[in-house]
């Protein structure tokens, strides 16, 4: 077998609150079962029991910034440990819904953690491992608030912030895939779902047919 087919891929969606990952994801995961991918989806803060514990103080306490990306960080070690890194062994993909680029956008780029700190958190937790395809899904923070404000779902405490922290968090992520546009590519969010589909599937069929 071709190592193509017996090879595990990590692939993580990216973009601010309300940018429109949520259908995408699905739409992805159940193309590449289609093709007979086997595909453990996921989402980040979260994807293990202790996660989804952590994910609920870190959506719903205040807390000191540095705190937050720390917290970040320990549910991703215990992500990486029980989840991602099995997964990718055994074979199968793994789609996660945000992952280390997050903490770039939202702690450095939204509340100006040190850049510093956040390398230093990076390579303690996933040194010289990054996923194999990074989709940030770029769009305005007053699109996404308008989106947001349809599902009338009640706002954690990131989908309160104000519109300059997204516009901050948008600028990181565009930072970051500028400076691995390899693995980062930026998808515009701004049009029907069935056009940012129709892109985001060419996109993975390119990289891997
Ligand atoms: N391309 C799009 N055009 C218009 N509305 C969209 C689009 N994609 C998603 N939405 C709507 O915007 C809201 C937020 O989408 P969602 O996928 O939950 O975003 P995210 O997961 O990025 O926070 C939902 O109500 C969804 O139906
Ligand atoms: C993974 C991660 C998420 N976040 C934030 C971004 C989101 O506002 C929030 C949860 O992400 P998400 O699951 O996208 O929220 P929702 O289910 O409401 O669409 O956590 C960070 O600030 N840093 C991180 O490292």
């Amino acid at each position: 077998m071709s190592e193509g087919v017996t090879k595990g891929r990590f692939i993580t969606f990216e973009g601010i609150d309300g940018a429109g990952k949520s259908s995408q994801i699905a739409a992805l995961v159940a193309h590449l079962e289609g093709k007979g991918r086997v595909v453990d989806q996921t989402r980040e803060p979260g994807g293990t029991e202790l996660g989804e514990r952590l994910r609920e103080l870190l959506l719903h306490q205040p807390m000191h910034l540095e705190t937050e990306a720390m917290l970040m960080f320990a549910a991703r070690r215990e992500h990486l440990a029980v989840r991602i890194r099995p997964a990718l062994d055994a074979g199968r993909w793994v789609v996660s819904d945000r992952f280390s680029d997050a903490t770039y956008a939202y702690q450095v780029g939204g509340r100006g953690l040190d850049p510093a700190k956040f390398a230093a958190l990076e390579q303690w937790v996933h040194p010289g491992f990054q996923p194999d395809l990074t989709l940030v899904f770029d769009l305005s923070p007053e699109r996404a608030a308008q989106r947001l404000a349809g599902t009338g779902n009640a706002p954690d405490r990131f989908e309160r912030e104000r519109r300059d922290f997204f516009e901050r968090v948008r600028g990181a992520y565009l930072e970051r895939a500028a400076a691995d546009p390899g693995r980062v590519r930026v998808i515009d969010a701004d049009r029907d779902p069935a056009t940012i589909r129709g892109e985001m599937l060419a996109i993975v069929e390119e990289r891997w047919p």
